[in-house]
């Protein structure tokens, strides 16, 4: 029997006030697929996510999880099956990383009553998960930014989401911190969409890159099939050389940049 996707997005198409964001988008996310979400600025990679964790409503049927269209489902069922990990949120920087974490149990009814044994082993594991067991009794607001992060990463995991949602979770932090915390994430076995801006590090990451363009999915596939120098130079608008990782050929293309775009223009 095949199996059902987690999460289906049929024909979606989204207007924020006179402007058309998205534009009959449709692709599926499979059970423990990590999956990268390109495109220039502007291109409505937030709004998809948006849709999909159902910040924004859209129109019914168009998407679906777990076979179940995510207009009627609960919030608390939403909550229990979808996990969204934002870049910098700032409203919990006076909770301790403990109280953070702890906030992932809201969806399963935790929090208002006092924390069972398998609660507390929960949380626990997700802190060691991430390697903040030794940060827990801090304000978040006293970590670094990839501190607060993995935070982040830790009360998602506490919820035991099926879908992780993240937008651009890396946009702030160093080379190191980044690479770190999305193979962490990658590690964990669930499925993910995130958004990125890194192309090489999506290309590392990724099974598949999902590549909009004026709301228009214009690319998904394979790293190795989607990221190519027509590609690059149609979507981004930029000269790149793409070539082999040397760390995984078959797998991983290597995008190099080309520069003198300023030059360019004036040159007309
Ligand atoms: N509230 C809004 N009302 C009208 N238009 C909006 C609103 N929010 C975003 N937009 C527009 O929707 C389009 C898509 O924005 P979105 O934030 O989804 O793009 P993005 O791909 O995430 O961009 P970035 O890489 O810059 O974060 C943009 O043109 C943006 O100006």
């Amino acid at each position: 029997m095949l199996q059902r996707p987690l999460l289906q997005v049929q024909n979606l198409s989204h207007q924020l006030g006179e402007h058309r964001v998205l534009e009959r988008l449709s692709f599926s996310l499979e059970q423990g697929e990590f999956v990268g979400l390109l495109g220039p600025n502007g291109a409505g990679k937030s709004s998809l996510l948006r849709c999909i964790y159902r910040y924004y409503r859209t129109s019914a049927k168009t998407i679906a999880l777990n076979g179940e269209c995510l207009q009627t489902l609960s919030q608390r069922t939403l909550a229990q099956n979808v996990a969204v990990v934002l870049q910098q949120p700032e409203s919990d920087m006076s909770l301790t990383v403990y109280e953070v974490v702890t906030l992932g149990l809201l969806p399963q009814g935790g929090m208002w009553r006092a924390l069972t044994q398998e609660q507390k082993q929960r949380v626990h594991q997700a802190l060691m998960d991430v390697g903040l067991c030794n940060l827990q009794h801090k304000p978040l607001a006293q970590l670094s930014g990839g501190e607060q992060q993995r935070a982040h990463i830790a009360r998602a995991l506490v919820q035991q989401p099926q879908l992780l949602i993240m937008d651009e979770p890396t946009s702030h932090l160093d080379i190191k911190y980044q690479i770190e915390l999305m193979e962490l994430v990658r590690s964990l076995k669930l499925t993910v969409l995130a958004s990125f801006h890194d192309l090489n590090l999506a290309c590392a990451l990724c099974d598949r890159l999902l590549i909009l363009k004026h709301g228009q999915l214009v690319a998904d596939g394979a790293p190795k099939k989607v990221v190519t120098e027509q590609l690059l130079s149609d979507v981004f608008g930029v000269c790149a050389k793409v070539s082999d990782h040397p760390q995984q050929p078959d797998k991983w293309p290597l995008v190099q940049y080309f520069y003198g775009y300023q030059r360019h223009q004036h040159d007309g």
